[in-house]
């Protein structure tokens, strides 16, 4: 199965190693000459995963056509950008095996749903878990799910990905496995703003443990499983992100809490720090459905600028509930 890689920042490239680790070749499309140059010259995505050392069987494209020959493709753009990615590409019914995070401004869509409407022939297919991009590029035990409704496909997927320290857990819950990392990002968000005001470590549980009710309340709402949402590609992922400044959503939460603005810091990134994008949406999808989300609320009005201390206080001032 050829594998080919639709997006050349961190994770797209980590995952053109994953898929490249038996020999076979490995195609990836980079919106940017700099990181096409960077693969095919010096064997290094130097722009985003600089210090390791890519194989001679992946390579970089700037053409999104020569993607045409690929058995499967790997989506891994940023979650607002897979539309108009994919909406030039004719890939008919290859599958489309969806990696990014995130929930589509305006639709409300996740980002398979996204594809599926974009290129309706395509099987679709969702890869998430607790994955840092440079903890897989070097080879560090990681698992992940891989969700496919038709399970000889995502079975063989999951089978074509797997590595020594690649394993993979096949599942047909793609809803599921998608709701998980759409909303860990924002939560983690809010993680690193407990972390930058200085609030405790008993603080970031409680919100990883309200936050993860959320998730559930919100995931079930969507058609998703409980199982799914506390497995990797929910909890895990959640727990990860939550916990560790290499996550771009909490080290941009920290700044938040430590009083900077987040026009100001995501100005500065070339990175993508999907949450920032996904909580706007994430609160109208929550009222939608009609479901309470209070950290996903909070995270809102910081991201537009709203004081810390306030925020947080008003949090913890809301009638005292059952916990459910
Ligand atoms: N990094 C990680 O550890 C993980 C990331 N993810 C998810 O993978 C997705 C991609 O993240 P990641 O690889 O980290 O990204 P990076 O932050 O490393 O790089 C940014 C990426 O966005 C691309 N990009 C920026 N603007 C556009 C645009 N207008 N159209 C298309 N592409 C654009 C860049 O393309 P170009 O190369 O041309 O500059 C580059 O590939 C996200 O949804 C993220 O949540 C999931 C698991 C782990
Ligand atoms: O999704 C990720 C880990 O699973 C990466 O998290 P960040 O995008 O917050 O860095």
């Amino acid at each position: 199965m050829k594998i080919g890689v639709i997006g050349g920042g961190a994770w797209g490239t980590a995952l053109a190693q994953v898929a490249a680790r038996g020999g076979e070749p490995v195609l990836l499309w980079a919106r940017e000459a700099d990181v096409v140059t960077s693969i095919n010259t010096r064997r290094e995505n130097s722009v985003f995963l600089s210090g390791v050392t890519l194989p001679d069987t992946i390579r970089a494209t700037g053409v999104l056509g020569d993607l045409s020959g690929c058995d499967a493709l790997l989506v891994v753009a940023p979650a607002q950008h897979v539309r108009s990615v994919l909406g030039e590409i004719d890939s008919g019914a290859t599958p489309l095996v969806l990696c990014a995070k995130g929930i589509e401004a305006g639709t409300q869509l996740l980002v398979g749903q996204v594809a599926g409407q974009v290129h309706p022939q395509a099987p679709i297919a969702v890869l998430s878990g607790p994955t840092f991009a440079h903890e897989v590029a070097a080879g560090q035990p990681t698992a992940v799910t891989l969700a496919c409704e038709d399970d000889a496909l995502g079975t063989a997927l999951a089978e074509r990905l797997a590595g020594p320290a690649f394993r993979t857990y096949a599942s047909n819950d793609v809803i599921g496995a998608e709701i998980g990392g759409a909303v860990k990002n924002v939560l983690a968000i809010a993680c690193g703003v407990v972390e930058g005001a200085g609030l405790g470590q008993n603080a970031r549980a409680a919100l990883i443990a309200r936050g993860f009710a959320e998730m559930t309340r919100f995931g079930l709402a969507r058609g998703a499983r409980a199982e799914t949402l506390a497995g990797l590609s929910g909890l895990g992922d959640l727990v990860l992100t939550c916990s560790s400044t290499s996550s771009r959503n909490f080290s941009l939460g920290v700044g938040l809490g430590q009083g900077r603005s987040a026009s100001e810091m995501l100005a500065d990134r070339r990175t993508v720090a999907e949450g920032a994008f996904t909580a706007p949406v994430l609160c109208q999808a929550a009222s939608a459905v009609g479901v309470a989300m209070p950290v996903v609320d909070a995270v809102c009005a910081l991201l537009a600028g709203a004081d810390v201390r306030e925020v947080v206080g008003a949090l913890l001032a809301r009638p005292l509930t059952r916990e459910a």
